[in-house]
Protein backbone atom coordinates (compact mmCIF):
# COMPACT_ATOMS: atom_id res chain seq x y z
CA UNK A 1 0.00 0.00 0.00
CA UNK A 2 1.11 2.91 -0.38
CA UNK A 3 1.55 5.12 2.29
CA UNK A 4 2.20 9.08 2.11
CA UNK A 5 1.24 11.91 3.92
CA UNK A 6 -2.34 13.18 2.73
CA UNK A 7 -3.10 16.10 5.06
CA UNK A 8 -6.97 15.48 4.07
CA UNK A 9 -7.09 12.20 5.86
CA UNK A 10 -4.57 13.68 8.55
CA UNK A 11 -6.99 16.38 9.14
CA UNK A 12 -9.99 14.01 9.41
CA UNK A 13 -8.58 12.62 12.12
CA UNK A 14 -7.27 15.76 13.81
CA UNK A 15 -10.76 16.80 14.33
CA UNK A 16 -12.19 16.29 17.82
CA UNK A 17 -15.03 17.34 19.96
CA UNK A 18 -14.93 19.56 22.74
CA UNK A 19 -14.67 17.23 25.57
CA UNK A 20 -13.09 16.35 28.93
CA UNK A 21 -14.56 18.23 31.89
CA UNK A 22 -12.43 19.99 34.52
CA UNK A 23 -9.29 22.14 33.97
CA UNK A 24 -8.09 22.90 30.83
CA UNK A 25 -11.35 23.80 30.39
CA UNK A 26 -10.75 25.87 27.25
CA UNK A 27 -10.41 22.79 25.12
CA UNK A 28 -10.99 22.10 21.07
CA UNK A 29 -13.98 22.47 19.36
CA UNK A 30 -11.36 22.99 16.55
CA UNK A 31 -14.04 21.55 13.14
CA UNK A 32 -13.07 20.67 9.51
CA UNK A 33 -13.86 24.12 7.71
CA UNK A 34 -11.95 23.45 4.61
CA UNK A 35 -9.32 21.17 3.64
CA UNK A 36 -6.96 24.13 2.77
CA UNK A 37 -7.25 25.46 5.94
CA UNK A 38 -5.90 22.16 7.28
CA UNK A 39 -3.29 21.48 5.30
CA UNK A 40 -0.21 21.67 7.39
CA UNK A 41 2.19 23.41 5.06
CA UNK A 42 5.01 25.62 6.62
CA UNK A 43 5.70 28.13 3.94
CA UNK A 44 8.99 29.04 5.30
CA UNK A 45 10.23 26.05 5.68
CA UNK A 46 13.63 26.81 4.63
CA UNK A 47 13.91 29.16 7.12
CA UNK A 48 13.26 27.49 10.10
CA UNK A 49 16.24 27.28 12.75
CA UNK A 50 16.90 25.75 16.15
CA UNK A 51 14.96 28.36 17.51
CA UNK A 52 11.88 28.37 19.31
CA UNK A 53 8.92 28.18 18.84
CA UNK A 54 9.46 26.29 15.65
CA UNK A 55 10.13 23.25 18.75
CA UNK A 56 7.93 21.35 21.56
CA UNK A 57 9.61 21.01 24.76
CA UNK A 58 8.41 18.78 27.58
CA UNK A 59 9.45 18.95 30.80
CA UNK A 60 11.33 22.15 29.60
CA UNK A 61 13.54 19.43 27.63
CA UNK A 62 13.36 20.29 23.61
CA UNK A 63 11.89 17.15 21.83
CA UNK A 64 10.07 17.89 18.66
CA UNK A 65 10.43 20.17 15.65
CA UNK A 66 8.02 21.05 13.37
CA UNK A 67 8.60 19.17 9.62
CA UNK A 68 7.82 21.45 6.90
CA UNK A 69 5.39 19.21 4.36
CA UNK A 70 5.05 19.96 1.20
CA UNK A 71 1.01 19.98 0.14
CA UNK A 72 1.99 18.98 -3.43
CA UNK A 73 4.32 16.28 -2.65
CA UNK A 74 2.52 14.57 0.59
CA UNK A 75 -0.34 12.59 1.57
CA UNK A 76 -1.28 10.01 3.67
CA UNK A 77 -4.01 7.36 3.16
CA UNK A 78 -5.69 9.06 0.46
CA UNK A 79 -8.67 6.58 0.08
CA UNK A 80 -8.68 6.47 -3.87
CA UNK A 81 -5.37 4.80 -2.94
CA UNK A 82 -6.92 1.80 0.07
CA UNK A 83 -7.85 -0.93 -2.40
CA UNK A 84 -10.27 -2.58 0.25
CA UNK A 85 -13.78 -2.24 0.35
CA UNK A 86 -13.90 1.27 -0.84
CA UNK A 87 -11.46 2.66 1.28
CA UNK A 88 -12.54 0.24 3.89
CA UNK A 89 -11.61 1.56 7.57
CA UNK A 90 -11.88 0.51 11.35
CA UNK A 91 -12.69 2.79 14.17
CA UNK A 92 -12.36 1.66 17.53
CA UNK A 93 -14.09 3.85 19.83
CA UNK A 94 -13.77 3.94 23.69
CA UNK A 95 -15.76 4.27 26.57
CA UNK A 96 -14.29 8.36 27.31
CA UNK A 97 -13.52 11.25 25.25
CA UNK A 98 -11.16 9.35 23.30
CA UNK A 99 -13.84 7.69 22.06
CA UNK A 100 -15.55 10.47 21.48
CA UNK A 101 -12.87 11.95 19.35
CA UNK A 102 -13.04 8.82 16.95
CA UNK A 103 -16.53 9.27 16.73
CA UNK A 104 -16.39 12.73 15.36
CA UNK A 105 -13.14 10.95 13.35
CA UNK A 106 -15.35 8.80 11.96
CA UNK A 107 -17.81 11.20 10.80
CA UNK A 108 -15.42 13.17 9.12
CA UNK A 109 -13.46 10.17 7.04
CA UNK A 110 -16.99 9.26 5.60
CA UNK A 111 -17.32 12.93 4.44
CA UNK A 112 -13.90 12.42 2.91
CA UNK A 113 -14.97 9.77 0.74
CA UNK A 114 -13.52 6.55 3.05
CA UNK A 115 -15.83 4.19 4.09
CA UNK A 116 -16.03 3.95 7.86
CA UNK A 117 -16.93 0.76 9.72
CA UNK A 118 -17.19 1.52 13.49
CA UNK A 119 -16.60 -0.57 16.81
CA UNK A 120 -18.07 1.30 19.87
CA UNK A 121 -18.55 -1.64 22.37
CA UNK A 122 -19.53 0.91 25.65
CA UNK A 123 -22.21 3.74 25.05
CA UNK A 124 -21.92 6.18 27.61
CA UNK A 125 -25.10 7.64 28.92
CA UNK A 126 -23.83 11.37 28.19
CA UNK A 127 -25.62 13.25 26.02
CA UNK A 128 -22.26 14.23 23.83
CA UNK A 129 -21.72 10.44 23.24
CA UNK A 130 -25.10 9.83 22.35
CA UNK A 131 -25.63 12.61 19.82
CA UNK A 132 -22.32 11.49 18.54
CA UNK A 133 -23.73 7.92 18.04
CA UNK A 134 -26.77 9.17 16.23
CA UNK A 135 -24.83 11.41 14.44
CA UNK A 136 -22.82 8.34 12.64
CA UNK A 137 -25.51 6.33 12.25
CA UNK A 138 -27.54 8.92 10.50
CA UNK A 139 -24.25 9.01 8.56
CA UNK A 140 -25.15 5.17 7.67
CA UNK A 141 -21.94 4.35 8.86
CA UNK A 142 -22.29 0.22 10.42
CA UNK A 143 -21.78 -0.40 13.97
CA UNK A 144 -20.30 -3.50 14.82
CA UNK A 145 -21.78 -5.91 17.35
CA UNK A 146 -18.64 -7.99 17.94
CA UNK A 147 -14.91 -7.46 17.59
CA UNK A 148 -13.52 -9.45 14.89
CA UNK A 149 -12.21 -12.39 16.27
CA UNK A 150 -9.25 -12.77 14.38
CA UNK A 151 -6.72 -10.13 14.27
CA UNK A 152 -6.25 -11.07 10.46
CA UNK A 153 -10.01 -10.93 9.90
CA UNK A 154 -9.74 -7.09 10.49
CA UNK A 155 -5.98 -6.91 8.04
CA UNK A 156 -8.16 -8.46 5.69
CA UNK A 157 -11.29 -6.62 5.61
CA UNK A 158 -9.80 -2.57 5.96
CA UNK A 159 -7.41 -0.54 5.09
CA UNK A 160 -6.47 1.43 8.45
CA UNK A 161 -7.88 0.89 11.69
CA UNK A 162 -8.03 4.35 13.72
CA UNK A 163 -7.36 4.09 17.53
CA UNK A 164 -9.96 5.84 19.32
CA UNK A 165 -9.95 3.65 22.61
CA UNK A 166 -7.95 5.16 25.78
CA UNK A 167 -6.24 8.68 25.51
CA UNK A 168 -4.42 10.25 28.29
CA UNK A 169 -6.79 9.22 31.18
CA UNK A 170 -6.42 5.48 30.88
CA UNK A 171 -5.16 3.19 33.61
CA UNK A 172 -3.79 0.22 33.40
CA UNK A 173 -4.07 -2.53 33.31
CA UNK A 174 -7.08 -3.22 30.34
CA UNK A 175 -10.13 -4.89 31.79
CA UNK A 176 -10.71 -7.98 29.85
CA UNK A 177 -13.26 -6.54 27.47
CA UNK A 178 -10.82 -4.35 26.44
CA UNK A 179 -7.80 -5.87 26.78
CA UNK A 180 -8.62 -8.23 24.24
CA UNK A 181 -9.36 -5.73 21.45
CA UNK A 182 -5.89 -3.76 22.64
CA UNK A 183 -4.45 -7.37 22.18
CA UNK A 184 -5.88 -7.79 18.40
CA UNK A 185 -4.80 -4.26 17.79
CA UNK A 186 -1.32 -5.07 18.86
CA UNK A 187 -1.32 -8.43 16.30
CA UNK A 188 -2.76 -6.60 13.59
CA UNK A 189 -0.28 -3.50 13.90
CA UNK A 190 2.27 -5.00 11.08
CA UNK A 191 -0.39 -5.72 8.17
CA UNK A 192 -2.35 -3.24 8.75
CA UNK A 193 -2.04 0.98 9.51
CA UNK A 194 -3.10 1.66 13.30
CA UNK A 195 -3.44 5.76 13.61
CA UNK A 196 -4.05 6.58 17.06
CA UNK A 197 -5.68 9.52 18.50
CA UNK A 198 -3.93 11.36 21.44
CA UNK A 199 -1.88 8.49 23.14
CA UNK A 200 -1.71 4.85 21.38
CA UNK A 201 -4.36 2.80 23.68
CA UNK A 202 -3.17 1.13 26.64
CA UNK A 203 0.24 3.25 26.79
CA UNK A 204 0.44 5.04 30.10
CA UNK A 205 0.33 9.34 29.78
CA UNK A 206 4.02 9.16 31.01
CA UNK A 207 5.85 5.94 30.22
CA UNK A 208 3.87 4.43 27.64
CA UNK A 209 3.82 1.02 27.32
CA UNK A 210 6.94 -0.89 26.15
CA UNK A 211 5.59 -3.82 24.48
CA UNK A 212 2.42 -2.18 24.04
CA UNK A 213 0.77 -1.26 20.57
CA UNK A 214 2.77 0.73 17.57
CA UNK A 215 0.60 2.96 15.62
CA UNK A 216 2.04 4.36 12.70
CA UNK A 217 0.54 7.64 12.93
CA UNK A 218 0.00 9.44 16.19
CA UNK A 219 -2.46 12.39 16.19
CA UNK A 220 -1.22 14.34 19.51
CA UNK A 221 -4.10 16.71 20.91
CA UNK A 222 -3.14 20.26 21.99
CA UNK A 223 0.30 19.26 23.01
CA UNK A 224 1.99 15.80 23.05
CA UNK A 225 2.16 13.93 26.28
CA UNK A 226 5.13 12.74 27.34
CA UNK A 227 4.87 9.33 26.30
CA UNK A 228 5.28 10.48 22.86
CA UNK A 229 8.25 10.40 22.64
CA UNK A 230 8.37 6.92 22.64
CA UNK A 231 6.33 7.01 19.79
CA UNK A 232 8.28 5.14 16.56
CA UNK A 233 5.83 5.03 14.15
CA UNK A 234 5.75 6.86 10.40
CA UNK A 235 3.88 10.09 11.24
CA UNK A 236 3.25 12.79 14.20
CA UNK A 237 0.71 15.17 14.06
CA UNK A 238 -0.15 18.16 16.27
CA UNK A 239 -3.79 18.98 16.07
CA UNK A 240 -5.86 21.53 18.79
CA UNK A 241 -4.69 24.84 17.60
CA UNK A 242 -7.05 26.31 20.43
CA UNK A 243 -4.39 26.72 23.53
CA UNK A 244 -4.71 30.30 24.43
CA UNK A 245 -1.00 31.85 25.80
CA UNK A 246 -2.46 32.30 29.54
CA UNK A 247 -2.69 28.62 29.64
CA UNK A 248 0.75 28.10 27.27
CA UNK A 249 2.21 29.92 29.76
CA UNK A 250 0.82 28.45 32.77
CA UNK A 251 1.89 24.83 32.17
CA UNK A 252 4.85 25.66 30.48
CA UNK A 253 4.15 23.98 27.33
CA UNK A 254 6.12 25.25 24.42
CA UNK A 255 4.10 24.84 21.55
CA UNK A 256 5.06 25.37 17.89
CA UNK A 257 3.54 28.08 15.92
CA UNK A 258 0.71 26.89 13.25
CA UNK A 259 1.24 28.24 10.08
CA UNK A 260 -1.86 30.19 8.26
CA UNK A 261 -5.42 28.94 9.25
CA UNK A 262 -3.51 25.14 9.66
CA UNK A 263 -4.64 23.35 12.13
CA UNK A 264 -1.90 20.63 12.45
CA UNK A 265 1.82 20.62 12.05
CA UNK A 266 3.86 17.67 11.40
CA UNK A 267 6.03 16.82 14.36
CA UNK A 268 9.20 15.06 14.18
CA UNK A 269 11.77 13.46 16.94
CA UNK A 270 14.73 15.08 18.27
CA UNK A 271 17.19 12.75 19.63
CA UNK A 272 18.24 13.00 22.50
CA UNK A 273 21.70 15.29 23.56
CA UNK A 274 24.95 12.85 22.37
CA UNK A 275 22.47 10.23 20.26
N1 LIG B 1 -8.84 17.03 28.30
C1 LIG B 1 -8.33 17.47 27.18
O1 LIG B 1 -7.52 18.33 27.23
C2 LIG B 1 -8.76 16.92 25.89
C3 LIG B 1 -9.26 15.64 25.77
N2 LIG B 1 -9.50 15.09 24.59
C4 LIG B 1 -9.70 13.67 24.45
O2 LIG B 1 -10.15 13.08 25.63
C5 LIG B 1 -9.24 12.05 26.02
C6 LIG B 1 -9.32 11.89 27.46
O3 LIG B 1 -10.64 11.49 27.72
P1 LIG B 1 -11.08 10.82 29.08
O4 LIG B 1 -10.74 11.70 30.19
O5 LIG B 1 -12.50 10.41 28.93
O6 LIG B 1 -10.17 9.55 29.19
P2 LIG B 1 -9.92 8.34 28.20
O7 LIG B 1 -10.76 8.42 27.00
O8 LIG B 1 -8.46 8.26 28.08
O9 LIG B 1 -10.36 7.11 29.05
C7 LIG B 1 -11.22 7.16 30.15
C8 LIG B 1 -12.25 6.09 30.01
O10 LIG B 1 -11.59 4.82 29.96
C9 LIG B 1 -11.97 4.03 31.06
N3 LIG B 1 -10.78 3.33 31.53
C10 LIG B 1 -9.65 3.88 32.05
N4 LIG B 1 -8.75 2.91 32.33
C11 LIG B 1 -9.34 1.74 31.98
C12 LIG B 1 -8.92 0.37 32.04
N5 LIG B 1 -7.75 0.01 32.55
N6 LIG B 1 -9.75 -0.59 31.55
C13 LIG B 1 -10.95 -0.27 31.05
N7 LIG B 1 -11.42 1.00 31.00
C14 LIG B 1 -10.61 1.99 31.45
C15 LIG B 1 -12.53 4.99 32.09
O11 LIG B 1 -13.49 4.34 32.89
C16 LIG B 1 -13.16 6.05 31.19
O12 LIG B 1 -14.44 5.64 30.75
C17 LIG B 1 -7.93 12.51 25.44
O13 LIG B 1 -6.97 11.48 25.34
C18 LIG B 1 -8.35 13.06 24.12
O14 LIG B 1 -8.52 12.04 23.18
C19 LIG B 1 -9.45 15.80 23.35
O15 LIG B 1 -10.73 15.82 22.82
C20 LIG B 1 -8.81 17.13 23.43
C21 LIG B 1 -8.66 17.78 24.72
Amino acid sequence: MRVVAHTASVSAMTDFVNTSPGEPSVICGCSINGLASLLAWWPLAETISGLCPSQVHINGRLTFTITPRDRDKETCYPPETLPKDHAAVLVCCGPGYNGGDGLVCARHLKLFGYKPSIFYPKLSNKPLFQSLRAQCEQMDMPFLSFFPSEAHLIADSYNLVVDAIFGHNYKGPATPEFASILEKLKLIHTDVPVCSIDIPSGWDVDSGCEDGLQPELLISLLAPKKCATMFRGKYHFLGGRCVPRSLEQKYNFCLPPYPGTDTIVELKMVPPPGE
